[in-house]
């Protein structure tokens, strides 16, 4: 491909080195930071091919203002950031990353239970601000307890079978998954109110969805354990924050690991009142394998689109001529 002729690929967040390695010289790159509305809706008017992660809204603004675009290609797994049905309408492939990052969000998820049964963050705190408050920080154990998987797709099973690694009992809900699926991964399925009752810690792999937000709301935390711990490495909203912050307050919660937030990026949560909540800064997909996985996959969807092939990880089409481009 001449470079004079060449494709443009718009990056609007940070992908690794390894993504514009893949693209090579058939395309020219720019780069734009997606947070930033103004600059976005400026970059996008002549980009061939937008790139992003999750802080990138693409809606129909966005579609609007992109004359020339043909593909927006999600680095990672959740298209809540993304109105396909918009890209749709408007002709534009949208592919993601599906596969790319599920094992350091499982790990993440499985590291956040871990911190919130041994108060591993405040005890850490309390150390280095010159505290040996060993009393204060006792735990309890994984083994033995039943862990409640909300969501049993691609990164809930990887946590399902981690979990019992750690000889946890395993239940899950989640309507849309084949019994047999639950049955090899060993997992019981439950409905959600039966989870919520029994479970001694729930954590959540869902996809946003009008369905799934406020999923885990006031309605849910008045059927748990009191002495559950809640973790969401998925999305913001689907655990209530609000909610949560009162049934901790309640005492009707015990602690909770939470690494999204309804509104990213943010730095107030009424959550971040409570030293029995660990928060981290949506860091389930920040690890060099991830990202590098990442790049790759969606600057090779953006190589075969525009070399006219079928797009494996597009969602609502199969190719550019697909979408009549
Ligand atoms: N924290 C992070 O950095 C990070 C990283 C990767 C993914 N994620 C999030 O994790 C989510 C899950 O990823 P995945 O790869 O496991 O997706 P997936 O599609 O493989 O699994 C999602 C599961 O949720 C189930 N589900 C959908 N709607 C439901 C509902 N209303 N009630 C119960 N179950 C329902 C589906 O049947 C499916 O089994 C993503 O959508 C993304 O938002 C977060
Ligand atoms: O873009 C990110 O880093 C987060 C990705 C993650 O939330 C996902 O859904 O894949």
């Amino acid at each position: 491909m001449p470079r004079s002729h060449a494709p443009v690929v718009l990056v609007s967040e940070k992908l690794s080195d390894a993504t514009l390695d893949v693209l090579g010289p058939d395309f020219v790159v720019r780069h734009c930071d997606g947070a930033d509305r103004d600059a976005l809706l400026d970059a996008v008017v002549d980009a061939d091919a937008l790139l992003i992660r999750s802080a990138t809204k693409v809606d129909a603004e966005v579609l609007a203002a992109a004359g020339r675009l043909r593909i927006v290609a999600r680095a990672g797994v959740g298209l809540d950031n993304v109105d396909v049905a918009a890209a749709t309408d408007a002709g534009v492939l949208v592919v993601n990353a599906p596969t790319s990052n599920i094992v350091s969000a499982a790990e993440m998820a499985v590291g956040l239970l871990l911190a919130t049964a041994r108060n591993i963050a405040p005890a850490n705190s309390a150390l280095k601000d010159g505290e040996w408050a060993r009393s204060r920080y006792a735990g309890v154990e994984l083994a033995g307890k039943t862990v409640g998987v909300v969501g049993l797709g691609r990164i809930g099973a990887l946590v399902a079978e981690r979990l019992a690694a750690f000889r946890m009992k395993v239940v899950a809900y989640d309507p849309y998954v084949k019994p047999e699926r639950a049955t090899e991964l060993g997992v019981e399925l439950l409905d959600l109110d039966s989870l919520l009752e029994t479970s001694d810690f729930v954590t959540v792999h869902l996809p946003k969805t009008p369905e799934t937000i406020g999923l885990i709301g006031e309605e849910a935390l008045r059927k748990v354990k009191p002495s559950v711990r809640i973790v969401n490495a998925a999305r913001g909203g689907i655990v209530d924050e609000t909610a949560l912050a009162l049934a901790l307050k309640e005492g009707r919660v015990a602690g909770a690991g939470i690494d999204v937030f309804e509104f990213e990026p943010t730095v107030e949560s009424p959550l971040f009142d409570f030293e029995s909540v660990v928060v981290t800064p949506h860091l389930g997909a920040s690890t060099s394998e991830a990202q590098e996985k990442a790049g790759v996959s969606v600057a090779t969807s953006v190589r075969l689109a525009f070399a006219g092939e079928p797009v494996p990880d597009a969602v609502n089409g199969s190719s550019l001529a697909d979408m009549g481009r």
